[in-house]
């Protein structure tokens, strides 16, 4: 059995992690941790995600816990990174990032992490999102110098991050494939007299409402026609069940950082 630490267990996410591990028949939960003063230490992880109990009780994060797990999973806020990041290290163990919403120099302290232990870093574990970048790329080369693109979003209302991890990941690759600098073509969100559109701009526009648990629509508009890719997400099982599918597969890896692309063998 593959034993995995859960990092911010009473997450929304941390709980759904919890559940997916418990339901899978190569893994089981080494360790769900909560940060110092955290209310829901001390209970059982199973409970805590509304599942069986797990007998594994939420703890605080310590060296300890450690000696536990195999992999680690870190789906927190950025703020928590740097930590989760050293804890990796220091304890030599692989580590699944999911967070997102990363500012420059925390991207930097993965890529330097990285350089110990293996690392699988993605902004979105399901699948679907993963063939969707790929299907993305396509429209960009042959219709992207033509067309208006467009990227919108839509999540829960507890969301902090904007435009999402996943959003700015297909903009990403949208903006690689037409050799654009996204930091310099992007616009996010439009108001008042914004003129005409130019075409080299790739547009973000964010939904924050309810419970939505994640939807992507990327339009390529030319005059004529237009394309609409669209992702929709109807339940958080699908990260967790890709982040514990990433766990078993980085078991087997070096030090370095891997997408999830290439945990799905996506990668070209
Ligand atoms: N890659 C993917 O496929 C997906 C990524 N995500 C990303 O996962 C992240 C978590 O999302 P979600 O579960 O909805 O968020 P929540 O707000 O529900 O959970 C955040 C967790 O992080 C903990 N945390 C926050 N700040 C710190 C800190 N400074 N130190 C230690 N722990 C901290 C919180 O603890 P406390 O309650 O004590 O504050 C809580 O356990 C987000 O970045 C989201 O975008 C989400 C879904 C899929
Ligand atoms: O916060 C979320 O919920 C999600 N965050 C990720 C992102 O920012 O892209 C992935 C998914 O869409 C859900």
């Amino acid at each position: 059995m593959i034993r995995v630490g859960v990092f911010g267990a009473n997450g929304r996410m941390g709980r759904i992690l919890i559940e997916a591990a418990c339901q899978h028949r190569q893994v089981s939960l080494g360790f769900a941790s909560v940060r110092n003063g955290s209310a829901f230490e001390g209970i059982d992880a199973g409970e805590l995600a509304g599942i069986h109990k797990q007998n594994v009780a939420v703890a605080v994060i310590n060296d300890t816990l450690a000696i536990s797990a195999d992999i680690l999973i870190d789906f927190t806020l950025p703020d928590a990174l740097a930590y989760n990041l050293a804890y990796a290290c220091k304890h030599n163990k692989p580590i699944v990032i999911g967070t997102t919403g990363l500012n420059k120099a925390q991207l930097a302290l993965i890529d330097q992490a990285a350089l110990s232990v293996p690392i699988v870093f993605a902004a979105n574990y399901s699948v679907g999102v993963n063939v969707m970048l790929d299907l993305v790329e396509t429209a960009a080369a042959v219709m992207g110098d033509q067309a208006d693109i467009e990227i919108i979003e839509a999540h829960h209302r507890f969301k902090k991050d904007a435009p999402s991890g996943t959003a700015m990941a297909i903009g990403e690759r949208i903006a690689n494939t037409l050799n654009r600098d996204l930091a310099t073509c992007a616009v996010y969100g439009r108001e008042g007299d914004t003129g005409e559109r130019t075409r080299d701009t790739i547009g973000f526009a964010t939904i924050r409402a309810g419970d939505i648990v994640g939807e992507h629509t990327v339009l390529f508009a030319t005059l004529g026609e237009r394309l609409e890719i669209t992702h929709k997400a109807s339940n958080r099982l699908t990260f967790g069940n890709g982040a514990i599918t990433a766990a078993v597969w980085i078991k087997a890896q070096k030090p370095g950082l891997y997408s999830m692309r290439q945990v799905l063998n996506l990668a070209k």
